[in-house]
């Protein structure tokens, strides 16, 4: 933009600038004194006077000013600094002018410079330090995003027979039926078609020799996105030759990338496609010996599938010299929106790095890769192998800045928020929720909460409840008085445990033996466990998207579940307010008589005194 110029401007130049505007905006006061004197002239001579002329005649002086400036000469123009400044101060006035809002508010200002001028005459008001109400600029979406392809949100009446989405092997459709799986959800309908759709020319080629676009997926919590890619990636790569790592998933907790890779081994079952999981989990020698092994000197992959979390891809990235991504084809990115603000530790780029590393063997081959660039007749030959990027979230941003940093080609979205955020006039992205979750605030005091807890699961007999506090510290102090208490079977989950800790723990809350799991946010994004009937907020959450995640831990797959969030007073508002702004469908109140926790008071008072000799003894010197 020229005018950002400005600020490069040398000393000199800003002066002579300042000194034109300075002119110009003495001239335009004289030119609408004299235009006041000739009004009045004007309403002597003619009585008419109605209002849409006096309105005509306050705008003419800038009416002139343009015509004025169009008579001069192209090369007068170009060297008149002065002109310059003063078409920007009409612009900007000519704006103030159209502006409906402020239509009364400005005539009003306009009327007080001009008492003000005709009382003073040593020195010139010149205006434009009021403040403005300035129209908000409405979001304009890029094309894909604010024409997405949409998906039913409403899963039980939308459920599609496996055999009627077209492209599906047999050999997948038996798996799909052994596991119980008859209909697909919406998502997996509309995306597993897309995605076969990418390799219907086989895996070194996309439709028509073209690279295929890469694929965006929206779609609440528990709708079934993992088998959205699972099934089309384990269908295209059934097609392969030579075992090379040609899908990487990518998720951010050990946890997760754990669910994925137990999702991708029950689909790739009895066939030659193996998956392998590298999150940390084993040591690193143990994960290189399950990445590849040398035969005849030659390092071969033993992996088609791998999965796992940023920082340990990126370890083998940089020290396995026998991990290579040079034939990857899908790069997988679930919860894509965790992993765009996990950006600053760059595995992005080392995975693009990886997969277009071209060792000198590889210069004269039909497998060379070179970064895509603009599509050239000389850029498609010799084809090469197309790095799809897949990409899934129930919060995927719609911040074409944020998406930017993903390097999309040609990006198709996939969305059931599609009405929402097309329309919205706020900043903030807009969500779906499970369409079977009810939501619920508890007003209550701080004092009062964990007696509610209490009161939710021995007398309302919520369970199996995951309840989630905003910190490690808060959930230990919970699951301790909890367990105090007595009554309720109760555990805790967070990252003070280790993984085959966890890994129990969320065994044992599924299969029932836990009616009360309290955990941090560690068990907010992704895990999907079965049979959760209600999730309580113990400490409201301070982001949307946290919120998102964590009470779509129910109400998965078209079931129901109930959404409990305590809020303190003060919090009420605020967060109301932010739940509203995300989409919600409505969140109701759910108030507790004092009367309901009575009965429970003294023994609670008992057992906060236990509390206190418990974390004494803790906290105790040795
Ligand atoms: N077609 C289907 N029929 C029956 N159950 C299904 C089907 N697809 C998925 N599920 C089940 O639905 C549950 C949720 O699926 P999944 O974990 O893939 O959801 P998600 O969309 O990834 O959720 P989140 O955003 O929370 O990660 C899982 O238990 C899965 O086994």
């Amino acid at each position: 933009m020229a005018y950002l110029g400005e600020e490069e401007d040398s000393e000199s130049s800003r002066e002579f600038r300042s000194r034109a505007l300075l002119a110009k905006l003495q001239e335009q006061v004289k030119a609408r004194e004299r235009q006041s004197v000739s009004d009045r002239a004007d309403e002597d001579e003619d009585h008419q006077g109605d209002k849409e002329q006096k309105k005509r005649k306050r705008e003419e002086p800038e009416m002139e000013g343009v015509q004025r400036k169009t008579e001069k000469g192209e090369s007068e123009r170009k060297t008149d600094l002065t002109d310059e400044v003063a078409s920007l101060a009409k612009k900007k006035k000519k704006q103030k002018t159209l502006s409906t809002e402020n239509e009364n508010k400005e005539s009003d200002n306009e009327k007080s410079v001009e008492i003000t001028e005709t009382k003073s005459t040593t020195f010139h008001i010149l205006g434009g330090f009021e403040e403005k109400t300035v129209q908000k600029v409405k979001r304009v979406l890029p094309q894909w995003l604010a024409q997405p392809d949409v998906i039913q949100r409403d899963i039980k009446n939308n459920l599609i027979p496996i055999s009627e989405v077209p492209g599906i092997c047999p050999i997948l459709l038996k798996k799909l039926q052994t596991n119980g799986i008859q209909n697909f959800f919406p998502v997996q309908a509309e995306v597993i078609p897309a995605i076969l759709e990418s390799v219907s020319s086989g895996l070194l080629l996309g439709p028509g020799g073209y690279r295929p676009r890469d694929i965006c997926v929206s779609a609440p919590t528990g709708s079934g996105k993992t088998l959205a890619f699972v099934i089309p990636v384990v269908q295209a790569l059934s097609m392969r030759v030579v075992r090379d790592v040609r899908a990487l998933a990518v998720l951010p907790t050990k946890e997760l990338a754990q669910q994925v890779s137990k999702v991708f081994s029950t689909y790739t079952e009895g066939t030659s496609l193996k998956v392998v999981m590298i999150t940390g989990q084993k040591s690193f020698g143990a994960e290189q010996t399950a990445l590849s092994e040398i035969r005849g000197g030659v390092s071969h992959s033993l992996g088609d599938i791998v999965v796992a979390t940023p920082g340990r891809l990126v370890d083998h990235i940089n020290k396995n010299s026998n991990f290579s991504l040079q034939h990857l084809r899908f790069l997988i990115i679930d919860e894509a929106d965790r992993m765009i603000d996990g950006m600053h530790q760059s595995w992005l780029t080392q995975v693009t790095k990886a997969v277009y590393r071209s060792p000198a063997d590889t210069q004269t081959s039909v497998f060379r890769r070179i970064l895509p660039g603009p599509i050239t007749v000389a850029s498609l030959s010799p084809p090469q192998i197309p790095l799809q990027k897949l990409l899934f979230s129930a919060t995927l941003t719609h911040n074409p800045e944020k998406l930017q940093l993903l390097d999309l080609h040609q990006p198709r979205l996939f969305t059931s928020t599609h009405s929402r955020t097309e329309t919205s006039t706020q900043s903030q992205d807009a969500f779906n929720f499970p369409q079977g979750l009810a939501e619920y605030y508890v007003p209550c005091t701080l004092s009062k909460k964990p007696l509610i807890i209490l009161h939710f699961l021995l007398r309302l007999k919520f369970s199996p409840a995951l309840c989630f506090t905003n910190s490690r510290e808060a959930a230990h102090r919970l699951y301790l008085l909890v367990k105090l208490f007595g009554g309720v079977e109760v555990a805790e989950f967070s990252s003070k445990l280790n993984p085959s800790e966890r890994q129990k723990t969320l065994k044992d809350f599924e299969q029932g033996k836990i009616p009360l799991l309290i955990s941090t946010d560690a068990a907010a994004r992704g895990i999907d466990i079965n049979g959760v009937k209600c999730v309580i907020n113990y400490d409201a959450p301070q982001y949307i998207r946290t919120y998102i995640h964590r009470v779509g831990r129910t109400a998965r797959a078209g079931k129901a579940g109930s959404a409990f969030t305590f809020l303190l007073e003060v919090q009420e508002k605020s967060f109301l307010q932010m739940v509203r702004d995300a989409g919600s469908p409505g969140i109701q109140r759910h108030f507790v008589k004092p009367e309901a926790l009575r009965s429970m008071e003294t023994r609670y008072e008992q057992t906060l005194a236990e509390l206190g000799k418990v974390v004494k003894v803790k906290h105790k010197p040795t």
